[in-house]
């Protein structure tokens, strides 16, 4: 399969990242959100880390300009109607996730794959809500997008071996490494590292040490880039309660059960480096 027009659906931090890397490929993307807002700022920060890299000698200026000349903003899915590969990076929610696959089932051409960079959610359950159930796989990208190599590729029961191919090839034309994975609740990733980060949360919420010592540790400790608390402000605490929520329903053990600090903070709106304050304020 032919792979030329990639449509992201959800500008935020992963749909804006994914964006780039596929515009930065050659691919003409479209990126779409429900909100002006969020498509804007997704441009922005698509901008500047382009901007970024011509100050710093690695990307010309005119292929700068060419990357964001193949990025087209929309706010309706309809667009899905030119697209070879659809990228879905919305909220990490099975009920919307579930709508969009629907509506782009409608919407696009039969040869479509429906990719979702869901963080845990079985792609199985949202490959149900589409009559193409064997077009439909988990891509699976790390944060920060333009960043990290790697890329977890899911295979949902129904998955044809020519789309994982194709999505195997795609991933190594951006210049990714794909590692292959079965359908499970939080697929390698997020079953190895948000038990992890809950384990840290509770950590603080018994008291056994300020935020700053637990990440301390683990990074002087452990040699971890960021420290566990830092990293879940950078997720998101949101995305990171609903994985853990996926865990521990998907896998019936109380081992994941998410601290219950990190559901007030995400009732109180601390979501993070997203929303300005998590477990650390930011700027
Ligand atoms: C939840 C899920 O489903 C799955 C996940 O994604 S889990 C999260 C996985 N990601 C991680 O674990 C990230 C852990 N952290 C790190 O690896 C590093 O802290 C980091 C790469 C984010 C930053 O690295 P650092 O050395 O501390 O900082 P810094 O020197 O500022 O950045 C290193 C490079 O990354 C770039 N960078 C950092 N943050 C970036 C961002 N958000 N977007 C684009 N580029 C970024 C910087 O520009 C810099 O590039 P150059 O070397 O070309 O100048
Ligand atoms: N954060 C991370 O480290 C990682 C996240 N992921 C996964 O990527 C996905 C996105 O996460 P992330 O980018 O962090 O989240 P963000 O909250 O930054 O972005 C999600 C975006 O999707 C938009 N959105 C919500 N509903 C719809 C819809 N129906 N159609 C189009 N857009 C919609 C949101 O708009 P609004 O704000 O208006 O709701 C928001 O702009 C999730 O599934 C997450 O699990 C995967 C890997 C790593």
């Amino acid at each position: 399969m032919s792979v030329q027009h990639i449509m992201v659906i959800g500008a935020g931090q992963m749909g804006s990242g994914i964006a780039q890397v596929c515009a930065m490929a050659g691919y003409s993307v479209v990126l779409q959100d429900v909100k002006k807002e969020q498509i804007d700022k997704g441009i922005a920060i698509i901008t500047k880390n382009l901007a970024r890299q011509v100050e710093k000698g690695r990307m010309a200026e005119e292929d700068m300009n060419d990357t964001l000349a193949r990025i087209t903003p929309v706010l309706t899915i309809q667009s899905a109607a030119e697209a070879d590969l659809v990228i879905e990076a919305a909220v990490e929610r099975m009920d919307i996730k579930k709508q969009i696959f629907a509506q782009l089932d409608e919407i696009a051409p039969a040869r479509t794959i429906l990719a979702s960079n869901t963080s845990s959610l079985p792609i199985t359950e949202i490959a149900a809500a589409t009559k193409r159930p064997e077009q439909v796989i988990g891509m699976h990208f790390m944060n920060p997008v333009p960043v990290m190599k790697l890329v977890e590729i899911i295979r949902g029961l129904a998955t044809t071996d020519e789309v994982y191919e194709t999505i195997e090839e795609v991933t190594k034309q951006i210049g990714k490494v794909p590692v292959e994975v079965n359908d499970f609740p939080g697929f390698v990733s997020n079953r190895i590292l948000l038990p992890m980060i809950n384990e840290a949360i509770y950590t603080l919420y018994e008291g056994v040490a300020t935020k700053e010592a637990i990440d301390e540790v683990m990074k002087l400790g452990m040699n971890h880039p960021m420290g566990p608390l830092t990293l879940a402000d950078f997720i998101g605490l949101d995305t990171c309660l609903y994985i853990m929520e996926v865990l521990h329903e998907g896998l019936g053990d109380s081992k994941y059960r998410p601290c219950p600090l990190l559901r007030k903070y995400v009732k109180a709106g601390w979501l993070g480096k997203k929303t300005g304050r998590g477990f650390y304020v930011y700027e």
